[in-house]
């Protein structure tokens, strides 16, 4: 199943190369195809085995918008605290020195997918060790599925040294290996023992218990605790069939997965940060929680609760006002509804209020990232403030969790989630975080119930069930 032409792309990487002679560095070569079949989007990644650590998959709610990419073609790392600014500058330098087709599709072309860590100052540990502080990759291999259209792109960087016909061959051989299998898998939806272990828990009760009384006394508003459980399995975990249940499972939510050596981080993120398309860029704010009801009347109910919780109204609001302020200098026309509304998940109901606004001249995708995060759903208020107690207090190292990822493309379009409701897989072991808005009266024990709750979703894809987390 061809479906771009040998000669085309050998074409376009033959003009690459004379482009990478007269500027004297290398440059990338560009080239989507639609196609009008469907691929599933699981079945593409799982072909890309081969390619293990360089694949993403991304999913907007309701799928709405699947992006897969595998290998890659380049990859920008940062290990400092200066990430958004380099990748920007990077970026822009690569598609200076770029053949692609001009198409005027969101995601279609030149993309970059990836990952920035939650806290850059934050020491690392060998947890996270497959993944530096940020990283975003131009794939080689690009599935883009929106509404209505499927488009196939692949992307090489060539240098005046490229042999064009080697090169067409080879991309184009890995094209049709990524199509042979297009049927939807289906994984045998065996139960899996797991071993879970809670780490810290007891010092995590008692961080929530400091943190709230001294939030009581000073002038921190909020500040975000997380925690880490440590997942084992008799055998393997397989991140294609953990996709596969995230999609069934958690519809509404960004799934995602970005892999690094061996280990594959992948989440269920009901929360966006950032999305930029043309002029508009949309955030959310989304914190306050409570649990759904087992009947409709009992799920109503604590709906009704929790819209009208002064704790929970008043760890959203903190969320709200950050995110306002944030927009204020990178947008105008800004609009943010007066009140939240209930955002139901399977596991958990939250509070709600969208932001939009429209972006303001030479203000990027990236830019707003870096203004946005991280918003009081993740940090805390004021931020500086926040993140230092979370650097003195919190045991685990959030790595990506809670930081942004997803992607952008050449036209300045792109989306990103906040990495929540998360773990980080590896091999027959897995670490899951979930945190909680600490105010002033937040009480430990239901705030503990909290993260079980929010753990849920990854432990149910990872195919285990625990009465401890039900
Ligand atoms: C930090 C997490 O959730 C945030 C998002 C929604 C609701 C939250 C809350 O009610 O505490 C959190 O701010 C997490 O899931 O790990
Ligand atoms: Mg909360």
């Amino acid at each position: 199943m061809v479906t771009i032409q040998h000669s085309t792309i050998h074409k376009k990487v033959a003009c690459g190369v004379e482009q990478a002679k007269s500027v004297s560095r290398s440059v990338i070569v560009s080239t989507s195809t639609k196609v009008d079949y469907a691929i599933d989007p699981v079945a593409f990644y799982r072909q890309g085995e081969n390619r293990i650590g360089e694949r993403f998959f991304w999913a907007a709610p309701n799928g709405d918008f699947v992006m897969v990419g595998v290998g890659s073609a380049h990859t920008l790392v940062s290990n400092s605290d200066n990430c958004f600014k380099q990748f920007e500058k990077d970026w822009q330098e690569l598609l200076n020195y770029s053949t692609a087709d001009q198409i005027e599709e969101p995601g279609v072309g030149p993309v970059l997918f990836g990952a920035f860590s939650f806290d850059p100052k934050k020491e690392k540990t060998n947890l996270w060790r497959n993944f530096p502080i940020a990283k975003m990759v131009l794939p080689q291999h690009v599935l883009t599925i929106t509404k209505d259209e499927c488009w196939l792109t692949v992307n090489m960087m060539v240098d005046q040294n490229t042999n064009a016909e080697h090169l067409a061959d080879a991309i184009l051989k890995e094209q049709q290996n990524l199509l042979q299998n297009l049927t939807k898998p289906t994984y045998n939806p065996s139960h899996r023992e797991l071993t879970i272990e809670e780490l810290d828990k007891d010092e995590w009760i008692a961080s929530v218990d400091k943190v709230a009384g001294q939030i009581r006394s000073s002038e921190i508003e909020k500040v975000v605790l997380a925690r880490e459980i440590r997942v084992k399995s008799d055998r393997p975990f397989i991140t294609e069939e953990i996709l596969d249940r995230l999609l069934t499972e958690q519809p509404i939510s960004y799934i995602f997965a970005l892999e690094g050596g061996e280990d594959c981080f992948m989440g269920a993120s009901p929360e966006r940060l950032v999305k930029k398309q043309g002029k508009e860029a949309f955030s959310t704010c989304l914190a306050g929680s409570i649990g759904r009801g087992s009947t409709p009347e009992e799920d109503y109910k604590l709906g009704n609760e929790l819209l009208n919780d002064a704790k929970n109204l008043h760890e959203h609001e903190v969320v709200v006002r950050a995110i306002t302020s944030a927009f204020e200098q990178g947008c105008e026309r800004i609009s943010v509804p007066e009140k939240p509304i209930l955002y139901k998940i399977r596991d958990i109901q939250h509070l709600y209020t969208p932001v939009v606004g429209e972006v303001k001249k030479n203000v990027s995708l990236l830019t707003l990232v870096e203004k946005l995060h991280p918003t009081p759903a993740l940090g805390g208020h004021p931020k500086e403030e926040a993140l230092q107690k979370i650097r003195t207090i919190e045991r685990l190292d959030r790595g990506l969790y809670a930081g942004p990822i997803g992607w952008l493309d050449s036209k300045g379009n792109g989306e990103f989630a906040v990495a929540i409701r998360s773990a980080l897989v590896q091999g027959k072991e897995a670490s899951l975080f979930a945190g909680c808005g600490i105010v002033g009266d937040s009480d430990p024990a239901s705030e503990y119930k909290e993260t079980q709750m929010k753990f849920r979703p990854m432990l149910s894809a990872l195919g285990g069930f625990s009465h401890e987390f039900k």
